[in-house]
């Protein structure tokens, strides 16, 4: 008994001990850190409870179920400064909506942040390792074994992309009838986005099909609210969701898919214990097929298709819904476009067509500074390292950040910031992409895309394809009118947000 007590006792000075460690050598690297970088302390959110802020991740969850999570942040930064710690379930974090740190994270320092920490292990079960989940040379291959997705030829095919469209311009009711249109969208990305990707596309758009595309959506709908769900529970996720099997379920169905069609693209390379030759020729682009070129390896196959099905079935789709929505309740920017659509005459539809039309792309850039379909881009700092803004009272000096601290930059704040934007920040005013100082969509201000090395690779290929639905929507009707009665956007979603309430409208037949 004697003996019990003396190791209990020598474990619990050992763990003080190595509290105290921990807690004297942050203050040596804080003081190292403030005298070379000159940076001073960080403004911090006041959490209630501030051991794991508990307080704060039980707000999150209020205003997520009243539609108004994504803003909660928002409206924290215009109290709390540009960029602050808090706690929210776990250790500090960092929330930031300063261009400079945005830079910094995204380009000027882009070793020392990362993902794999965070997403790697949590998220494993259902996206393995891939271009979404990993750093370094994992995330260095990954990426390079999607580059053919995105060169010219493939963002540009715009012929095929039209076969889908015009099964979505079918459904939309011809009688001025209310229409739903986001989970329209939602069909149109997934038959495009399995076509490119598979080969062949699940067709949800076409009433003849036999795919069980409600089921399906559902299912990979559950599998990445799971992921973000993980995502946001941090460290604590393998606790809190232990004994859930709803993320299983729903991400086994996405791999069931996915493998049938892993096995399909393998065939030639099994059968009678042949394998294709690199050189081989295939006329229509087809992801999944280039990848197994490069690796047969059928896991390492899945993951990496599914690091690029989930971008590409959902983020497209939710930004031209927020597009609609937008037109819906502006009638004059609907007009302005409908201009500039009688404008394009007979001239065929062409990719270079579309990144002249600036009606659109002022309208498609108003709606993601407003919405961004990703609004919040989560880094973990792998090293000890600065952020160059937020410290001390004038919020302007910068801050130490040591290893393992989060760092979020939401996009919301950034894009609505009255120092940035203007008084009017939260009015959707196309107009004001006419201003040159706003240089385009380059400037650190305005980052749906994400910038640096990780930004978006799919960027090109959705706003080609947005601008391009839009114009087909516009030869097909000339009425827009907005049926929600629902007026504000309240959001929902985890990784990506999207309208709550959907996009209500009804359609005049041009
Ligand atoms: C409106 C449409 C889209 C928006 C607003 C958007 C936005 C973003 C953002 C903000 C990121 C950075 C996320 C982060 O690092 O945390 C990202 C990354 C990514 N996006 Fe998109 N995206 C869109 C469409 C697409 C499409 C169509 C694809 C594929 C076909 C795609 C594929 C990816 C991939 C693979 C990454 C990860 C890149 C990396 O980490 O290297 N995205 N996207």
């Amino acid at each position: 008994m004697y003996h019990y007590v003396e190791l209990v006792g020598i474990l619990a000075a050992l763990y003080i001990a190595s509290l105290v460690y921990k807690f004297v050598s942050l203050r040596i690297r804080y003081a190292k850190a403030a005298q070379q970088h000159g940076c001073k302390p960080i403004s911090r959110y006041p959490n209630r409870e501030p051991f794991m802020g508990t307080d704060l991740s039980r707000l999150m969850k209020e205003e997520a179920k009243r539609g108004r999570g994504p803003f909660l942040f928002m409206n924290l930064h215009r109290k709390y400064g540009d960029t602050f710690s808090f706690k929210a379930q776990g250790p500090a974090q960092i929330s930031t909506c300063d261009p400079k740190n945005a830079q910094t994270i995204a380009s000027t320092k882009f070793g020392d942040w990362g993902v794999q920490p965070i997403r790697g292990e949590p998220l494993a079960p259902f996206l393995g390792r891939g271009v979404l989940t990993h750093d370094g040379p994992i995330w260095k291959r990954s990426r390079a074994l999607l580059r053919p997705t995105f060169n010219r030829t493939e963002v540009a095919d715009l012929e095929n992309f039209e076969t889908h469209v015009s099964s979505l311009l079918r459904m939309i009711p011809k009688d001025r009838e209310t229409v739903d249109l986001q989970p329209l969208f939602k069909n149109l990305f997934l038959d495009t986005s399995t076509e490119f990707i598979f080969g062949r596309s699940v067709g949800s758009l076409d009433p003849a099909s036999s795919f069980p595309a409600p089921e399906f959506m559902k299912a990979f709908d559950a599998a990445s609210m799971g992921f973000a769900q993980r995502l946001k529970a941090g460290a604590l996720a393998p606790i809190l969701f232990y004994f859930d099997k709803t993320w299983e379920q729903a991400y086994t169905v996405v791999h069931n898919f996915v493998d049938k069609e892993v096995q399909r693209a393998l065939l030639p390379f099994t059968t009678n214990g042949q394998t294709k030759s690199k050189g081989d020729h295939k006329e229509k682009f087809i992801l999944l097929d280039q990848m197994a070129r490069e690796t047969q390896d059928p896991l390492d196959l899945r993951h990496q298709v599914l690091n690029i099905f989930l971008p590409a079935r959902g983020v497209t789709a939710v930004g031209i819904s927020n597009v609609m929505w937008e037109l819906a309740r502006h009638p004059d920017s609907w007009e302005a476009l409908r201009e500039e659509v009688r404008n394009i005459g007979d001239q065929p539809l062409t990719f270079e067509l579309m990144l002249k039309l600036k009606v659109a792309k002022k309208i498609i850039n108003e709606t993601f500074r407003l919405h961004p379909p990703a609004p919040v881009v989560t880094r973990i700092a792998l090293k000890d390292t600065v952020l160059p803004s937020g410290g001390g009272h004038s919020q302007k000096s910068p801050v130490f950040v040591p290893k393992g601290t989060t760092a979020l930059l939401n996009l919301y704040a950034l894009h609505t910031h009255p120092e940035l934007w203007g008084e009017d920040a939260n009015e959707f005013k196309p107009e004001r992409w006419a201003d040159s100082k706003l240089s385009g969509e380059s400037s650190w201000q305005y980052q749906p895309f994400f910038g640096g090395p990780r930004m978006c690779p799919g960027q090109q290929m959705a706003l080609v394809q947005i601008t391009y639905l839009l114009v087909r929507i516009v030869q097909e009707f000339k009425g827009l009118e907005n049926k929600d009665p629902v007026n504000d956007y309240y959001a929902v979603g985890g990784v990506t947000v999207a309208s709550m309430h959907g996009v209500k409208v009804s359609l005049t037949p041009a």
